[in-house]
């Protein structure tokens, strides 16, 4: 059968507003089996990589799957927790914390987060928001800056979903928020609270998650957006452009991705005689193996290795109230229009749905259900 089988139409359903939180994904364990079992689903997406599947499947199954999941592996590993990964526990914390932000301000709106790859995929987290009687659904993904590699990739997964959808929610989609007040300023606070425990260091470094160059020149919006989120930063900071720089790391393959690159940028600082960096990574809104391993192991290593003296990482927003006040923001003004307050048109369609439990509706159907 090609759409899923509904529930039978019940005249009268209230009118439910929800939010899904959609990020990349991370393995379900840090062993080469899980890891293969992620990347695989991860590389196979030719929003991810556009060489032509038959030029690049046998790359990827030939090559890349048999010998990196071992290695991603044994980084995965040195930064998982006790309850699981990084990027996961940080996602679903933001969810919860989103959920209780908003009903605290008066907002009656469920609020799940879902993987793009992995678990909890997309699919099943919209299944359960429907389940729960959501008819209105904000895709808001954990991007700020819009890539068609990332933010269009997940608009994929909710797109392919509603097409075996007999009965669609309404669907709103959230492209970027890498110029939000909220967002730069939660960035601000969490530098300036590291710099007024630990003191100011000699350059700050941005580094922003790489893709490749080519998609820049085809009109991808991404290095222009990472651009601005750091002119921004750096103007609430108060930062003159000797005291910062921007780059990008997690190169990936031998294509030219978008430079600066991270890890030499930061080895050439060292060279040169610089005494202090710190790093801070605002295109990643929870810390993850790019952030934790690559950024606070290899690139401190190599910084230091170069003749850096001082390496200090500043952690992603992760859980942070300023982030989470920015992040209800963001929802809030893109759910407008849309009723989130059960003393308004959802409460009125909760009681005419009481009236109607329980037997076939009497009298006039209220009008649009
Ligand atoms: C192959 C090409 C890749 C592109 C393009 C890409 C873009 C991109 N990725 C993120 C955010 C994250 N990426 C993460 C891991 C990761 N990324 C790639 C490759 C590409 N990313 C790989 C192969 C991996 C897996 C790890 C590895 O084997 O090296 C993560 C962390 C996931 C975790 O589990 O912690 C994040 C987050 C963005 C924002 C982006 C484009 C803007
Ligand atoms: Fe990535
Ligand atoms: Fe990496």
């Amino acid at each position: 059968m090609r759409f899923q089988t509904e529930p039978p139409f019940n005249h009268g359903q209230p009118e439910r507003t929800a939010i899904l939180l959609c990020n990349l994904g991370t393995p379900d364990e840090a062993t080469a089996p899980a890891v293969r079992r992620y990347l695989g689903q991860f590389l196979s997406d030719h929003r991810v990589v556009e060489i032509p599947k038959p030029v690049w499947l046998p790359i990827l199954h030939g090559i890349i799957l048999r010998t990196r999941p071992r290695q991603s592996a044994a980084k995965y590993a040195s930064i998982w927790t006790q309850d699981g990964s990084p990027l996961a526990l940080w996602t679903a914390k933001q969810a919860t914390l989103l959920r209780g932000w908003l009903g605290e301000a008066g907002h009656q709106v469920a609020v799940r987060h879902a993987m793009r790859y992995g678990n909890p995929s997309i699919a099943s987290q919209l299944d359960a928001l429907k389940a729960d009687g959501a008819t209105r659904i904000l895709i808001l993904p954990l991007y700020p800056q819009y890539s068609g590699t990332t933010t269009a990739s997940v608009f994929d997964a909710v797109y392919a979903w509603a097409a075996r959808t007999r009965h669609v929610p309404e669907l709103r989609f959230v492209n970027r928020y890498h110029d939000h007040p909220g967002y730069i300023d939660a960035l601000a606070r969490s530098i300036e609270a590291h710099w007024k425990a630990n003191g100011q260091p000699d350059k700050l470094v941005m580094s922003f998650h790489g893709v490749p160059e080519r998609t820049r020149t085809l009109g991808d919006p991404y290095f222009c957006e990472s651009m601005k989120t750091g002119r921004l930063l750096a103007e609430r900071l108060g930062l003159r452009d000797e005291r910062y720089v921007l780059t990008f790391q997690s190169r990936f393959g031998k294509a030219k991705w978008l430079e600066p690159y991270t890890q030499p940028t930061v080895e050439a600082l060292g060279k040169a005689g610089t005494r202090r960096v710190d790093v801070v990574c605002p295109g990643f809104t929870s810390d993850c193996l790019e952030t934790l391993e690559e950024i606070n192991m290899e690139v401190r290593e190599a910084f230091l290795h170069a003749g850096g003296q001082e390496f200090h990482y500043i952690p992603c927003l992760n859980d942070s109230s300023h982030w989470i006040t920015a992040l209800s923001r963001i929802a809030q003004q893109h759910l407008a229009g849309w009723p989130t307050e059960l003393d308004g048109t959802a409460a009125q369609a909760d009681a005419r749905a009481r009236a109607l439990a329980g037997g076939a509706p009497k009298g006039p159907v209220p009008p649009g259900r």
